[in-house]
């Protein structure tokens, strides 16, 4: 990870962000998200299915055209003409780990350096730098065994954390993560959220989508849940299944109003 410019910076900062009107929701898909998260914090974003968290990660790498509002990334505005600077900085960890099948570990890890290669290099292959690299993440990641192995023979945690590694060998200062476990057993979940809990210890800022609560309580420092593409709560994780119970009971109200 190469050092911040200005660590006191935040890390992730949306200033009322609000996406296209959507017809079908009568709203727009965010509509007014404030929030900061300052570097070196493990963020859980929770709320009910299709209240925005993916479409919130997904602006906060320009994939998501904004309406309203601005989104800065280490100080530096998500706009076409940063996006390269801003995805330097971001790693994003899509559900399911998009693997290659029919490559090895360490070859899906490298691709992940693949944008960074001179015409040189994608003639002659990947530096015995990067190979190196993409080996002691494997190994951080608890796969030194599994380093040759084809992806399509890997459980779903080790392929999720071999998607981890890919995204770590670019060095990005923040990790997204959406629904990293989904599909996963216990064991699967468990080595997963250890794996970003061990790179969070060193530093890195994490935020991932989660829906199983406990695991929010257990892993990050901080929750925010949405509702409706907006934010309904930001603070610590002690309190998240009142804070759901209250949510539910909302819309519950809201649905039979509305009847
Ligand atoms: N590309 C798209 N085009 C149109 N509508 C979209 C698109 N992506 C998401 N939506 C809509 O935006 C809303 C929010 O979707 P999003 O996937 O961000 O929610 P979510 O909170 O991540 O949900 P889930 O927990 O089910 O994954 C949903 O109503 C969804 O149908």
């Amino acid at each position: 990870m190469e050092p911040l410019s200005d660590r006191n910076l935040p890390a992730i900062a949306c200033h009322n962000i609000r996406t296209e009107y959507q017809s079908t929701l009568q709203r727009p898909i965010l509509n007014g998200i404030d929030v900061q998260i300052n570097h070196g914090e493990f963020v859980a974003l929770l709320g009910m299915n299709g209240a925005g968290k993916s479409t919130l990660l997904r602006s906060l790498v320009g994939l998501v055209p904004i309406q309203q509002g601005e989104i800065q990334i280490c100080g530096t505005s998500v706009e076409q003409r940063h996006i390269g600077e801003v995805r330097k900085n971001i790693g994003f960890l899509f559900q399911g780990g998009a693997l290659v099948d029919q490559l090895s570990c360490l070859d899906n890890v490298l691709c992940g350096c693949l944008g960074e290669l001179t015409t040189w290099q994608s003639l002659w292959g990947f530096p015995k730098s990067d190979r190196r690299v993409a080996m002691q993440l494997l190994q951080k990641m608890g796969l030194q065994e599994q380093i040759y192995q084809k992806a399509r023979q890997l459980s779903g945690g080790q392929r999720q954390r071999v998607a981890i590694a890919r995204t770590l060998i670019q060095s990005p200062h923040i990790l997204l993560a959406d629904e990293p476990t989904t599909g996963l057993d216990i064991s699967g979940i468990n080595q997963v959220m250890d794996s970003l809990a061990e790179m969070h210890s060193r530093g890195l800022t994490v935020v991932v989508v989660l829906h199983d609560l406990a695991l929010a309580t257990q892993y990050a420092q901080r929750a925010i849940i949405l509702d409706a593409g907006k934010v309904w709560y930001d603070g610590d994780c002690q309190n998240i299944e009142r804070q759901f119970a209250r949510l539910q009971s909302l819309s519950q109200f809201q649905s039979a109003n509305a009847a």
